[in-house]
């Protein structure tokens, strides 16, 4: 049961796994350039580097949103998450189905499939508008979980 603020001690503060550990930031990102800093003396650079303070949508705009329009055009993509344990691949990719997230937490995958529903959706539409056939589309989809060199089908 979570715990509400009124039910605390009034001198009692929550604090984050985080801060209780004393981790602190150690990565900068290079203002107006997509560039992180590790340490003083090493600089790497990407398209796109996204801040402490970025958002899910932000995120889902700049890297995926343009490549599930491009499905449409009949190209592949790939959205792959990596990082260590803990760096945030569940979060960002949105398959974490935890129930306190909100709507502006929302990753990528539930993003992406809105995306592409709708996009089927507003393709239909706009054939029958302008009275020709409707496109069909076929979508499939996997689950699979990769560890080691084993892969699970996880909807079986
Ligand atoms: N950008 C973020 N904002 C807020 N919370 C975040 C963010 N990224 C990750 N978290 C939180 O940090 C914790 C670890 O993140 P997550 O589970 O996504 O890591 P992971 O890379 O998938 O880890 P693992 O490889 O162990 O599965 C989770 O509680 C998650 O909700």
């Amino acid at each position: 049961k979570s715990l509400h603020s009124q039910q605390l001690p009034h001198n009692f503060q929550t604090m984050a796994k985080e801060k209780i550990e004393g981790c602190h930031v150690c990565t900068l990102v290079t203002p107006g350039e997509p560039q992180v800093l590790l340490g003083k003396d090493k600089a790497f650079t990407y398209d796109f580097v996204f801040d402490i303070d970025s958002e899910q949508h932000h995120i889902y705009q700049a890297c995926v949103y343009k490549l599930i329009e491009g499905c449409f055009e009949g190209y592949n993509a790939t959205v792959f998450a990596y990082g260590q344990t803990g760096s945030g691949k569940t979060y960002t990719m949105g398959t974490g189905f935890d129930v306190s997230l909100t709507q502006q937490e929302q990753g990528i995958i539930p993003r992406a499939v809105h995306q592409l529903f709708e996009g089927i959706q507003n393709r239909k539409v706009r054939a029958q508008e302008a009275g020709t056939q409707p496109p069909e589309f076929k979508v499939s989809a996997q689950f699979l979980e990769v560890g080691d060199t084993l892969l699970f089908d996880l909807f079986k």
